[in-house]
């Protein structure tokens, strides 16, 4: 304890979908402490599932912003109850679940500026925010805002141009005007709108944090060439939006130092930097450290698949997003919303709720399932918009069963055939060199990135923690210490350890799977065509 009491090191921090996870990292790069707080499990009065509630239209899905305010109090209480040394931390930095907003209330920021450390943070912030129960990137409830977005300036291409992105629903510029439709009166009681990255930051500086770029581009509301709101997509959303977002900053940049709160109650140093956080999949990124050519896929409870770019390509599927680690350059995102929920639905009805079992069942079955193929969307996809479950056999006879072993590998290869079919549409290609880097949860199963290899015909990787959001985060805070020197982040990131080999795909993958692959493309767009109906 004495030695760990004597580290320098960086926090990074995610408040992702499901739970607030911290690590620690020393100089020499090292993760040497790794906490969490559950939402469902740890904050059982808030009664999420998955962290969040699912209203009843089943379109809105929100999260309660003090859950995420109790979460940071229970988990510095954890660290601080098992010795953690504050005094060692030489800046921060943090990541988000992407896209949800928290809605500050006009006279919150004193309430932030002069927390007293006695007392919790939920117990000072209960009455600073407008709305209680904050949208989250699940929500699809805002299709007429982006129909209303995209005629406001020239239809959906000249969005994304200008943007990254045509209008998605969960987009915060989206939900955003929803409120301010809807709820015209909390939204005139709002001084301030967080992303939930800047939200958490704002946390920690003890006033308003600014948007970074990278986060910021999942608005609908940035100029990602430019780095300045969109005038045009302001005005679109909400009056007198601009005052409320404040200046968006460059992802490297020292947001302040942290509040005397965190240095009264835990012993954090004064001099603490905190560095601006960012959206959850920019952070992997960074944690991972990614190259180009090179693919990330998460598996958290969204899926997620990211690339590092050095041109802005934006199209009508997939988002382009500032970098966050190179302020010239960009990042593409593909997003798959049935990711570990649906997995997980998977296993409790084919595999006794087990993850063992699930394994068993992808050992057990072939390459290629016998041709079975499914799509297994049980809340609206966003890659693509497609709802329900359809099962195809060999023959591309729809039936509504499978036996379990084979239901379980069609979920998955169907999972990973959907994500290399729309990287592919974005102009990505499989390189000899292509590495994949895998992360989130479901990364910890061999057995599920065995068949992420073989799908890709590439090898999968992994960093030691699943964590990488997180990891990142530490990395992205001494970038931010040295970024007044001009320190490249791989500069950085050099000493960090190298991801680990953990699967190659199986001899004979990429004939099985050549066929597959166009079999799943064609049935996707049998299945899109009888959910959208027949053209008009
Ligand atoms: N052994 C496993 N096999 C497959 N999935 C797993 C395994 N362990 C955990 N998971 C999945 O990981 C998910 C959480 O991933 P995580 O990246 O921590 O989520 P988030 O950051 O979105 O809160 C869980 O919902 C669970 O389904
Ligand atoms: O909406 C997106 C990305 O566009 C999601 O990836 C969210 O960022 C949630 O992340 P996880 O909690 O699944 O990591």
């Amino acid at each position: 304890m004495a030695e760990r009491a004597a580290r320098h090191c960086c926090l990074g921090w995610d408040f992702s979908t499901q739970q607030v996870k911290v690590v620690a990292v020393d100089a020499e790069l090292s993760v040497f402490y790794e906490d969490s707080v559950h939402f469902d499990r740890d904050l059982v009065e808030f009664g999420t599932q998955g962290g969040v509630h699912v209203h009843k239209d089943g379109l809105t899905v929100t999260s309660p912003v003090l859950m995420w305010v109790q979460a940071l109090d229970i988990i510095l209480e954890k660290m601080k109850a098992s010795g953690f040394d504050f005094s060692q931390v030489l800046a921060l930095s943090g990541a988000g679940q992407q896209h949800g907003s928290v809605y500050w209330k006009t006279g919150a920021s004193q309430v932030l500026t002069s927390l007293s450390p006695d007392l919790p943070l939920r117990e000072q912030l209960q009455a600073c925010f407008s709305i209680s129960n904050c949208p989250v990137w699940m929500d699809s409830s805002t299709a007429a805002q982006c129909r209303q977005l995209e005629a406001a300036v020239g239809g959906a291409q000249a969005l994304s141009l200008l943007t990254g992105s045509r209008a998605y629903e969960r987009f915060t510029g989206n939900q955003i005007a929803k409120i301010y439709q809807q709820n015209p009166e909390a939204y005139s009681h709002t001084e301030r709108i967080s992303l939930v990255s800047s939200f958490a930051a704002s946390l920690f500086l003890g006033s308003y944090s600014p948007v970074d770029y990278s986060d910021g581009s999942g608005m609908n509301l940035l100029q990602i060439q430019d780095k300045v709101w969109s005038q045009a997509c302001l005005g679109a959303c909400a009056p007198r939006l601009e005052e409320k977002l404040g200046r968006p900053v460059p992802s490297c940049s020292i947001v302040g130092a942290i509040s005397s709160y965190f240095v009264q109650r835990y012993g954090f140093p004064p001099e603490c930097k905190v560095v601006a956080f960012t959206g959850d999949n920019p952070a992997s990124l960074a944690g991972m450290r990614l190259e180009e050519g090179d693919i990330a896929v998460s598996l958290g409870t969204s899926d997620t698949l990211f690339l590092w770019l050095q041109e802005p390509t934006p199209a009508l599927e997939g988002h382009i997003f500032c970098n966050p680690v190179d302020p010239q350059h960009y990042m593409a995102l593909l997003c798959f919303k049935n990711g570990s929920l649906m997995r997980e639905k998977i296993r409790d009805e084919s595999a006794s709720g087990s993850w063992s079992k699930f394994s068993k069942a992808l050992q057990s079955t072939g390459m290629g399932n016998s041709g079975n193929l499914g799509f297994y969307f049980d809340v609206m996809e966003i890659t693509p918009e497609i709802i329900g479950r359809h099962r195809f056999t060999a023959e591309n006879h729809e039936v509504s069963a499978f036996p379990q072993d084979v239901e379980i590998r069609a979920l998955i290869e169907g999972q990973f055939m959907a994500k290399k079919i729309h990287a592919e549409a974005l102009g990505y290609r499989v390189m000899p060199k292509t590495k994949i880097l895998a992360t989130g949860g479901a990364s910890h199963n061999r057995d599920i990135l065995q068949v992420l290899a073989d799908v890709f015909g590439a090898p999968v990787y992994v960093i030691d923690t699943a964590n990488s959001a997180c990891v990142g985060s530490a990395y992205r805070a001494f970038h931010g210490l040295a970024a007044g020197t001009d320190m490249p982040f791989a500069e950085i990131v050099k000493l960090a350890p190298n991801p680990r080999l953990v699967a190659t795909p199986t001899p004979g993958a990429s004939q099985v799977y050549e066929a597959l692959l166009q079999r799943y493309a064609m049935l996707e767009q049998r299945v899109l065509s009888q959910t959208r109906g027949p053209p008009e």
